[in-house]
């Protein structure tokens, strides 16, 4: 019958700060994002080990009836889980058998997805004192009575609704404040951070990554100093400067300073959004911060002047290591531009950067902790491949590091991308060709004008950031593996995009179990103990921003949470098959058409459906696959709002009817160009 509210309010009533140190000398719940404030991912618990791991079994999966990207790590306290699927719905699932316990939609409208760039992904929630945070993809900061699923008070991040901002990342609890970043730098906004008391929701603080508006006081010093390293002219304002700050956080109790990755270059085209240059702080860099003010401490930036989307929102993970025979307070992160960066977390302070796979933008830091920039990659009027591209050699999938084998755990990749500067921009405006441009995209680059050499990879990198090298590599048919999970039984485990879920040697890399899982994994599994037994669990379900384009199974189950343990006996659900993909053919169209119909294409459905007939399609159709009789009707379809339930918007006043048209030229015109004779 599973937990009543009595219990699970019991479970999570002293859940808090004091509570989530203490769980680490034992990690047997798993009460935060990253399992602890210094977001290590490794667990202490061994029952489960290398030595009879290929014993694990079902315990039971439960689906999540979600059909776009599941990016949550499952939160487990005392028995009760709570995990977050897309369009940000919370479950409160009891942990023992699975059984749902409440359901918490915070009912997303469903034409808000195009409002963020990446899918209407969730990373999961933060609990404290009988409260689970979740903050949804509109941009408001819920609290829910953890035990009955009520909401008790919701806030507005978004300071400004005209703008496209967006939470995809999972709230962190420091100092008694509910801390959370927004998304939206592909669309022309600022980022902030903002910290609401976790009693009322109250605004206790915000700290801004970039400048603002060049008419108006600074907030504070750190804006006044980063304001010298933009275009004094402040073109900026024009597209907000971007800096969101959309996932990452790590807390050091004891030095009591947090840390935030920020993001990308609003636009990212550096010439158009600070024409004289510039570093563009606090663009692509980590930030410690006070979390009870929100007072600036000290940065590092990895990529100053951002020109290729290269966030720093990854992973932040806290590690004291020796370096050089002396004891180091250090944090580690791997962003999207390829290096691994090891920073004395006491004053930012920078110790090494070192490329982790191949990287052409720069391919080493001098002294001081500044790239050595590649004087070709920054190529001001022709194509140039971004190694690594805008997807990131690591992107937001969490990494892990084992104490007692020095490595941390990290899903690397490369996803192939021509980038070219356009010479003509204005913010927000509707240019064919210009991806996305019509629904709010202001990028400054068109892609893949020439083809790109790179093939796309992943694999499952094994890092010693001490030797600055990797000790063993995992690899893997397709990028866009799931975050990672290491322990003391020297394990690490890992679902892929290929929809299995691996259990490594953490020592050799060695493979010791694997079970298939029914869709691609990006999200990274937990682990905990109930009982004095020990589970694994992991959030399945293909989406991201790769994952809605393209796909490495052929299975599409639902999103679904697994749980395993040693002779679990549990049956796991049957796979489902897709149906066979077919080119779409017959549908009469103007050969004059097709031209006009790519720009658009570009400018409307690009990156949420990719190439027709050339990308598969992920958890967003691929419309070189699709019916005749969609395609068809497509001018009626999209300017009437029918896909707006599957988060599409409708294309009312933004399109018309002749351009669509166009439009299903360019797709049916694809679609027999691509087929094979
Ligand atoms: O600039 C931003 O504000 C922003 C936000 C997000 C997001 O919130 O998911 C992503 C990105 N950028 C991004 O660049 C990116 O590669 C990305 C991947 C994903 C994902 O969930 O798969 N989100 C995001
Ligand atoms: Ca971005």
């Amino acid at each position: 019958q599973g937990l009543t509210p009595e219990q699970m309010k019991a479970a999570t009533a002293s859940t808090n700060e004091q509570s989530i140190i203490q769980n680490r000398e034992a990690t047997k719940n798993w009460p935060s994002y990253g399992l602890d404030f210094q977001e290590t991912r490794h667990s202490k618990l061994k029952s489960i080990n290398a030595e009879n791991v290929g014993k694990l079994g079902l315990s039971w999966s439960t689906s999540l009836e979600s059909r776009r990207g599941v990016e949550a790590t499952p939160i487990v306290i005392n028995g009760v889980m709570y995990v977050t699927a897309s369009w940000s719905v919370v479950h409160a699932l009891d942990a023992r058998t699975g059984k749902e316990l409440w359901r918490y939609d915070p009912q997303v409208p469903k034409d808000y997805g195009y409002k963020g760039c990446c899918d209407v992904v969730n990373r999961g929630v933060a609990v404290h004192e009988g409260k689970v945070y979740v903050g949804a993809y509109d941009g408001f900061l819920h609290a829910i009575d953890a035990a009955t699923g009520k909401m008790l008070w919701k806030v507005d991040t978004i300071e400004n609704r005209a703008m496209s901002y967006t939470i995809t990342g999972a709230p962190r609890v420091y100092k008694n404040a509910v801390l959370i970043g927004n998304g939206g730098a592909e669309f022309g906004v600022r980022g902030y951070i903002t910290a609401y008391n976790v009693a009322d929701g109250k605004q206790k603080w915000r700290w801004y990554s970039v400048p603002g508006d060049p008419s108006k006081p600074f907030e504070d010093k750190s804006m006044e100093a980063a304001a010298k390293t933009w275009d004094p002219a402040g073109k900026w304002w024009l597209a907000g400067g971007g800096g969101t700050m959309w996932d990452s956080m790590a807390y050091d109790p004891e030095l009591d300073i947090m840390y935030v990755g920020t993001g990308n270059g609003s636009p990212w085209n550096r010439d158009l959004r600070s024409p004289a240059g510039g570093d563009n702080l606090y663009l692509g860099s980590v930030v410690a911060l006070k979390p009870e003010t929100g007072e600036y401490v000290c940065h590092h930036q990895q990529t100053p002047g951002d020109n290729w989307d290269y966030t720093s929102t990854q992973h932040v993970l806290l590690a004291d290591l020796t370096i050089n025979g002396q004891p180091r307070k250090v944090w580690l992160h791997a962003p999207k531009n390829g290096f691994f960066y090891v920073i004395d977390r006491t004053n930012c302070q920078f110790i090494s950067a070192t490329p982790f796979v191949e990287t052409t933008w720069a391919k080493e830091y001098d002294e001081k902790g500044r790239p050595i920039e590649n004087p070709g990659a920054r190529a001001k009027d022709k194509p140039w491949e971004t190694i690594p591209s805008a997807y990131g050699a690591h992107n937001w999938h969490p990494m892990s590091f084992n104490p007692d084998t020095g490595l941390v755990y990290l899903p690397a990749q490369g996803i192939p991308l021509v980038q070219q500067p356009v010479q003509q921009w204005q913010y927000n405006e509707h240019r064919p060709g210009s991806a996305m441009s019509n629904l709010g995209w202001n990028l400054g680059f068109l892609f893949n004008t020439v083809d790109p050499t790179m093939k796309p990879y992943g694999h499952l990198s094994a890092w010693d950031p001490v030797a600055k090298k990797e000790v063993w590599r995992a690899n893997y048919v397709s990028p866009w593996n799931g975050g990672t999970l290491t322990t003391a039984g020297n394990l690490v485990f890992q679902g892929t995009a290929d929809g299995r879920f691996i259990a490594y040697n953490a020592k050799t890399g060695e493979p010791l179990w694997q079970t298939p899982v029914g869709s691609g994994v990006v999200a990274a599994p937990s682990t905990w103990e109930l009982d004095g037994e020990q589970y694994v669990s992991v959030a399945v379900g293909w989406g991201g921003v790769y994952g809605q384009m393209q796909r490495a199974t052929e299975t599409a189950g639902p999103g679904r949470v697994y749980t395993f343990k040693l002779d679990g006996k549990g049956t796991m659900p049957p796979l489902v098959q897709r149906a066979p993909a077919e080119l779409v053919k017959g549908v009469a169209y103007k050969p004059e058409d097709v031209a006009p119909g790519l720009g658009l294409y570009v400018s409307n459905c690009l990156f949420c459906h990719g190439v027709p007939g050339v990308n598969n399609g992920g958890n967003i159709p691929n419309l070189g696959f699709t019916k005749a009789e969609v395609l068809k009707n497509s001018p009626e379809l999209l300017l009437n709002g029918a896909f707006v339930e599957g988060g599409m918007p409708t294309f009312k006043g933004k399109l018309t009817e002749a351009q669509v048209t166009q439009i299903v030229a360019f797709i049916q015109g694809t679609a027999d160009a691509v087929r094979p004779k």
